[in-house]
């Protein structure tokens, strides 16, 4: 009599399994970590964005990186950086296996990448973003000991369709087939790098439509995972820490990837060991309840970048959340005066 005592899920019914991913499957993040991090990829963007078109990537890259680390260490959390700025050195930086947060709160792996296109953003070309991923600790495959990877990205047409196993052609025809469009409609996104000459021969050759980025393969991994975006499919050899960054994205948009670790040369052509192993995204990060947030520092088909009017600073964010399978965006304004340049 007089207990308020709530009945747990049994896992029975559909409204159960519901509440059992919303809560964060079998380990629990908690929900405002999101807005906690999206201030973070916020504070990296706003700090970088005097350095956008400035020819500088570096100088760009540790605004961002001193900014993100500074919120970092004010949210409470248990971190871990499995993907971060490489190894320790004298320099203030997010280091691979540095612990960050407070270290009350949520025990997770964390992956940064301060800016993904600092090329771009020094060259104040479209596409740049800061971007931010945790998971639940011992989650995150620790890829740092090889610098590229073998990627493919669709949306969930691509599941039991590509396979890193097939030609690029064969892959091209079976999305096709899949998303039944006529392969001239298809967009493929491949990084514009001599190592894909043969890669992007293969992809023209095959009808498709070849979209040449410059660098930023996390956003084309995005664009080709989300279904309100004209990419279909993102190819190629890119890094290691973008791909990991990518799989959280794909997990909580109900994409497809594969990849395989390359670990060569970026200018090698053919990985040596074709017969090496294909991770999906759910053996990059295993479990489900991945978040990944990106802020836009460069205007971008993803996102907005940073914003100056008058008094305030407008960023738009990403909140990707593997548990509640939603995509979010977030609009913030921020006052000036908090940041000053
Ligand atoms: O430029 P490379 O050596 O081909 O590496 C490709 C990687 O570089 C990028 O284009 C840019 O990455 P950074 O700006 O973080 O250096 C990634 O998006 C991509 O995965
Ligand atoms: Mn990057």
């Amino acid at each position: 009599m007089g207990s308020t005592a709530i009945t747990q899920p049994t896992g029975s019914s559909d409204t159960d399994r519901l509440r059992h991913l919303w809560a964060g499957g079998s380990s629990r993040l908690g929900r405002n970590i999101a807005l906690e991090l999206v201030h973070a990829t916020e504070a990296a963007a706003i700090a970088a964005e005097p350095w956008i078109g400035g020819g500088d990537k570096n100088a760009a890259d540790a605004a961002a990186v001193d900014a993100l680390r500074a919120y970092l260490s004010t949210v409470d959390i248990a971190g871990r950086i499995v993907i971060g700025e490489g190894e320790k050195d004298a320099a203030p930086m997010l280091y691979n296996g540095e612990l960050v947060g407070t270290g009350q709160g949520p025990r997770v792996d964390i992956a940064v990448d301060p800016i993904d296109g600092t090329s771009l953003a020094a060259a104040g070309l479209p596409n740049a973003l800061c971007v931010i991923a945790v998971s639940g600790r011992d989650t995150m495959l620790d890829a740092s000991a090889t610098f590229y990877m073998d990627k493919i990205v669709t949306d969930g047409a691509g599941y039991g369709v590509v396979n890193l196993d097939k030609s690029p052609a064969d892959n091209i025809r079976a999305l096709a087939e899949a998303k039944r469009k006529p392969v001239g409609q298809l967009q493929v996104a491949v990084l514009d790098r001599p190592r894909h000459g043969s890669l992007i021969k293969e992809i023209r050759a095959s009808g498709a439509i070849t979209l040449l980025i410059p660098d930023g393969d996390v956003a084309a991994g995005i664009n080709a995972a989300r279904d309100d975006s004209p990419i279909d499919m993102a190819i190629g050899v890119g890094g290691s820490p973008e791909g990991i960054l990518t799989a959280c994205a794909v997990k909580a948009l109900g994409g497809y990837m594969q990849v395989r670790l390359h670990p060569f040369d970026a200018e090698y052509a053919e990985p040596a060991d074709s017969a090496s192993r294909i991770w999906e995204a759910d053996d990059l990060v295993r479990g489900t309840n991945a978040l990944f947030i990106a802020t836009g520092l460069t205007d971008g088909d993803l996102l907005r970048g940073v914003q100056r009017n008058g008094n305030t600073i407008r960023t738009e964010s990403l909140i990707l959340s593997s548990a509640t399978g939603t995509m979010r965006r977030l609009q913030s304004d921020h006052f000036t005066e908090r940041y000053p340049a």
